[in-house]
């Protein structure tokens, strides 16, 4: 048990991130006591059953009344309407911290609404399954995943070096980001990534029409893998894409053009473009394992290679 960061922290939003962050704040004693807020009755009385926080309030006001650290973990589209919603009862020295996948948008939204007695240090942590809601969260989520703090200008060195503290009692390994940099990386390594999924699982569901069910009986993981991600909370994503549309439109068009490269490459029998593509990307594969990031798929191995 570590001695608490923060005397108090509110959660704003109770799901899949909050009830995680609940639970590794209560594993590792971060906190003196924690206060939570939904806006929906029904996620307070679930969060209520299940123990889900010190204290369930029924209003956001309420939640955050004495807070040292408040931290939204609403979808990206209600950033700012709730920041504006909180903004009257934030105590003066507090920080007020988000976990969206968006950096640059939550900060326009946010910002302008908080007072200038409180500190914004906007924050990311990079780990998430498929699941929402205030059951769906685990208190290793975040254990050896990055949490990215994006400081905005002027936020108090002192106040972001608290907020990396307590991420790391959480489990994480902290970096720091600047904004638009963040807003692409992750358009790089999720927002496309995601979109592919749903794109290839909305594929398959047309084809299922004409197959009647084969592409559900015999999907093998590779699909099963994309089918994973595309049962991710549509409300979440929908407002990642609508708020992280320049960087995501550019990696798209990327994307589309190295598509039509390999369908030209297998129209022409381009065997040997193909073969080298393959052979680039399975280095990134094993980079990315060798870093040991990859915590959910199995590890072949150091230096094995995967069945071909
Ligand atoms: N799921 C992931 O993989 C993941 C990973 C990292 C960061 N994030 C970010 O974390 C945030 C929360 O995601 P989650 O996966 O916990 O979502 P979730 O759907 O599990 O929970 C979101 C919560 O916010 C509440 N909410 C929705 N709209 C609201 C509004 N207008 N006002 C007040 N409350 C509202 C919901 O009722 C719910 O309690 C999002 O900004 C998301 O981008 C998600
Ligand atoms: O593993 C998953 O289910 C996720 O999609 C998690 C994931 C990701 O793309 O890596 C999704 C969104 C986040 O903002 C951070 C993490």
């Amino acid at each position: 048990m570590s001695t608490p960061i923060y005397d108090r922290v509110a959660l704003i939003g109770l799901g899949l991130i909050a009830s995680s962050m609940f639970w590794a704040i209560k594993r590792a004693g971060l906190a003196g006591e924690v206060t939570g807020y939904a806006r929906s009755e029904e996620t307070r009385h679930t969060a209520r059953r299940i123990g889900l926080c010190d204290r369930v309030c029924d209003s956001a006001i309420e939640a955050v009344e004495g807070a040292d650290l408040v931290v939204l973990c609403v979808p990206v589209g209600a950033m700012g309407k709730v920041a504006a919603e909180i903004a009257p009862a934030l105590k003066s020295g507090a920080t007020v911290s988000d976990v969206g996948s968006v950096k640059r948008h939550v900060i326009e939204a946010v910002s302008p609404h908080l007072p200038e007695n409180v500190h914004f240090v906007p924050a990311h942590p990079l780990a998430g399954t498929e699941h929402s809601g205030p059951e769906s969260g685990f208190a290793e989520l975040f254990d050896n995943r990055w949490c990215l703090l994006v400081p905005v200008e002027n936020s108090d060195p002192a106040a972001v070096a608290r907020l990396r503290q307590f991420w790391q009692g959480i489990g994480a390994n902290v970096d720091e980001m600047e904004a638009d940099h963040h807003d692409l990386v992750l358009a790089v390594t999720s927002h496309a990534p995601h979109l592919i999924a749903y794109t290839m699982v909305g594929v398959a569901d047309d084809l299922r029409r004409v197959t009647d069910s084969e592409v559900i009986k015999y999907s093998a993981a590779g699909f099963r893998d994309f089918t994973r991600i595309a049962a991710s909370d549509p409300t979440m994503w929908r407002d990642v894409f609508l708020s992280n549309k320049d960087a995501t439109l550019e990696i798209l068009g990327r994307f589309t053009e190295e598509l039509f490269a390999l369908q030209r490459a297998i129209r022409t029998g381009d065997g040997q473009h193909l073969f080298d593509y393959f052979t680039r990307t399975r280095a990134i594969r094993r980079g990315i394992i060798d870093a040991g990031q990859d915590t959910a798929a199995p590890d072949f191995g150091r230096g094995a290679t995967p069945k071909t």
